[in-house]
């Protein structure tokens, strides 16, 4: 089995050169690995499940670029539809079949997706639906849930989930509390908190924006009925049902959550707009959203909410994520929940023998561990865990080759490139981890 040492020079040095000139070191918070200390591993290449880092150390990468990587790091079908748009060029400015293909491609994989609209980060995407949820309806309050998170928008940034959650922050400053006040929290899989404040001020709702399955609080799927009951308390008030598939978007099925859950756990119908990412750009800038044909025509230029980009669409982008949906296969999403299987069952077979409380959570191919017993419902549950046990154990993890999320917030992702020989070495490291979260486990009220 492969054993590094903690320490990782090369990577330091880079962390160091990068502090002078980028805040934190790093260009997205939960990277800086501050919530597990240590020096976070600078990567210098991707090839199928590994990543290789500055000091030439290689690892089973179980972050997959948050999502994305689902076909495993430099797929080549993925590599050679790149290198094919990149030489015909750059970005043009104007429209181009990729995206027409992109697009046609997500509506006839999410069925009630009539027409989406693309753009190049899963915050656009959510920014751009709740702005054309208000257009819509003339209404401005938005229901979201503690613990979800919806990228970095300014008024979707209450009690948020992944670095929001990790860095444990009530909120970010900068948000203006006019804004602020324009959201409504509520706590997730309470189905009587969304009663009560739709009996209260139901008139003034726009949408409810909900992960379709959250895993930015470690991974938290809805209990049975609370999809439904979002969809029926929202068509009761006249508001739009926002699902948020930026991360389980064609992810947990084809069709994303809504593949899983589907007519059934909507009940009463099909969410109103959907929002992606990750997995449909391939590695690259490109998300969407997108719903009821009718709601679509709101946005100019046939309507008046507003919204664009000079990138939007963009060919290289649009090209890798086009090749990716197109080989995200029956075949892929089997071995995805062979994958998965096989971790989340090795991870619990350690972790109980090592005696460690724990949780695992899992929404198709996104799964979480929680150090502490019992389910974890909502963002107070997730809270109450031992993060200190999850900080020994991702060192211990990291130092045997092993590249897992450094936060106990965020789901771990696998890709269909993850072989038995990838899925061996992770099994094979967890004893020793499962050991250093038992000596780390502190005795933290429930
Ligand atoms: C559910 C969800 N929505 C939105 C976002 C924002 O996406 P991005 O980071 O591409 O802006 C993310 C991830 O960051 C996410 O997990
Ligand atoms: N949880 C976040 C997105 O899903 C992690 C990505 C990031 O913020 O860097």
């Amino acid at each position: 089995m492969t054993a590094y040492p903690s320490d990782a020079p090369a990577s330091q040095a880079l962390l160091d050169r990068a502090l002078a000139v980028t805040p934190g070191g790093v260009n997205s918070p939960v990277r800086a690995f501050r919530a597990v200390g240590g020096t976070p591993r600078f990567m210098v290449s991707g090839q199928g499940p590994y990543l290789t880092d500055a000091d030439g150390r290689e690892y089973v990468d179980l972050v997959c670029s948050w999502g994305p990587m689902i076909l495993g790091h430099s797929h080549p079908a993925v590599l050679e539809a790149v290198q094919q748009a990149a030489t015909r060029g750059f970005s043009f400015g104007t429209p181009s079949e990729n995206e027409v293909a992109l697009a046609e491609e997500i509506v006839a994989r999410v069925e009630p997706v009539e027409q989406v609209r693309l753009v190049s980060s899963g915050t656009e995407a959510t920014m751009s639906a709740i702005r054309l949820a208000r257009g819509f309806t003339g209404r401005s309050l938005i229901v979201k849930f503690a613990g979800c998170y919806h990228g970095h928008v300014d008024s979707l940034l209450a009690q948020a989930g992944s670095g929001v959650a990790t860095f444990a922050l009530p909120d970010s400053a900068g948000v203006p509390k006019e804004m602020a006040a324009e959201t409504i929290v509520l706590p997730y899989n309470d189905i009587p908190a969304l009663e009560e404040v739709f009996a209260e001020r139901g008139a003034d709702i726009a949408a409810v924006i909900t992960e379709a399955s959250p895993g930015n609080m470690g991974v938290v799927p809805p209990l049975p009925g609370f999809t439904a009951a979002l969809r029926r308390v929202t068509a009761e008030h006249g508001a739009l049902l926002i699902s948020d598939e930026v991360m389980t978007g064609f992810r947990c099925s084809r069709a994303g959550w809504f593949g899983l859950e589907g007519d059934a756990g909507y009940a009463a119908g099909a969410p109103d707009l959907f929002t992606f990412g990750k997995v449909m750009g391939g590695g690259f800038p490109a998300a969407a959203f997108g719903g009821r044909a009718d709601v679509m025509a709101m946005l100019a230029p046939t309507g008046p909410v507003y919204q664009a980009g000079t990138l939007s669409g963009n060919p290289v982008a649009t090209a890798a994520g086009l090749a990716t949906l197109q080989h995200c296969t029956d075949d892929v999403y089997t071995r995805l929940g062979e994958v998965s299987d096989a971790l989340t069952t090795g991870v619990g077979e350690a972790l109980d023998a090592a005696g460690v409380p724990h949780v695992i959570q899992r929404a198709g191919s996104m799964f979480s561990v929680f150090f502490r017993d019992g389910a974890v419902t909502d963002y107070d549950t997730a809270r109450a865990q031992d993060v200190p046990a999850f900080a020994a154990f991702f060192h211990s993890m990291l130092d045997q080759g092993v590249h897992l999320p450094p936060s106990a917030f965020e789901s771990w992702f696998v890709s269909a490139s993850h072989d038995d020989a990838a899925v061996d070495r992770v099994l094979a490291a967890l004893p020793t981890a499962a050991s250093a979260a038992a000596a780390a486990f502190a005795t933290i009220d429930r």
